[in-house]
């Protein structure tokens, strides 16, 4: 049986993690596999410490998107695969893998997680979670300097010159291929909706709509 695939993009801090744990927790956790984009970007050990310091992770190029489609494919052939691992506080991919096993729910998470248009293709519930940049920074700014090891200034300066001109770029547009926009962040009832379409999937009772009651998909 193929995969139901759901994408969860949106920027950094806006909740992805958060609400996809919650599908998880809803859904049962037998029945998914999460595929997290984070563990793809580039292994950067081959540059200096102050060099790593200076990239530009919130550019689509910082992400390993060969391993990342390939990987993604087996998965959702029912193939298990061998998922990176990444260490933020270095830059740099660490030496082990994590076998992933494929499920009946594959969940895509990344801040480009609607980014690929061949990946997005295969995805059945594709879902932005749009939370105002204010909040995403002030969450952004807690989590790096608590877990990540960065530094205040070091967080400010990462997020003008490369977070918030990248997501208007690059993450923002990708709203536009959402089926489901999630504003303020993971809610309640946006949650409800999410896990009964995808009850009403894996269950088997598939509601087959009328094709004539919608518009054309452009
Ligand atoms: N709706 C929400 N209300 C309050 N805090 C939230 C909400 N969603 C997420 N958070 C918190 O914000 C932080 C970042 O959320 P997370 O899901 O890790 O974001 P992302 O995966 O998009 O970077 C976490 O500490 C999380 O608990
Ligand atoms: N070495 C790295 C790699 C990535 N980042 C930042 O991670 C953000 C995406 O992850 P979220 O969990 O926040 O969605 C992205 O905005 C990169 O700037 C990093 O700081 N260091």
């Amino acid at each position: 049986m193929k995969p139901f695939i759901i994408g969860v993009a949106g920027g950094s801090g806006s909740g992805k993690s958060t609400v996809t744990e919650q599908i998880i927790h809803a859904v049962g956790s037998e029945n998914v596999t999460i595929f997290i984009q984070d563990n793809f970007y580039l292994d950067r050990s081959n540059l200096t410490m102050e060099e790593r310091n200076r990239v530009n992770f919130d550019h689509p190029a910082a992400l390993d998107w060969e391993l990342m489609r390939k990987l993604f494919d087996d998965l959702a052939n029912g193939v298990p695969i061998q998922m990176p691992q990444y260490d933020f506080t270095t830059h740099t991919r660490k030496a082990e893998t994590v076998t992933i096993a494929p499920a009946q729910i594959i969940v895509v998470e990344g801040i480009f997680g609607l980014y690929d248009e061949t990946m997005c293709n295969h995805m059945a519930l594709r879902i932005f979670v749009d939370t105002a940049a204010d909040i995403r920074l002030m969450r952004r700014m807690k989590r790096d300097i608590g877990e990540r090891a960065r530094t205040l200034d070091s967080v400010m300066e990462q997020y003008s010159k490369f977070v918030r001109p990248m997501h208007k770029k690059f993450v923002e547009p990708t709203k536009e291929a959402a089926h489901i926009i999630i504003p303020h962040g993971s809610n309640k009832a946006a949650l409800e909706m999410i896990v009964s379409r995808i009850q009403t999937v894996i269950n088997g009772h598939k509601i087959n709509l009328n094709h004539d009651m919608f518009f054309e998909e452009e």
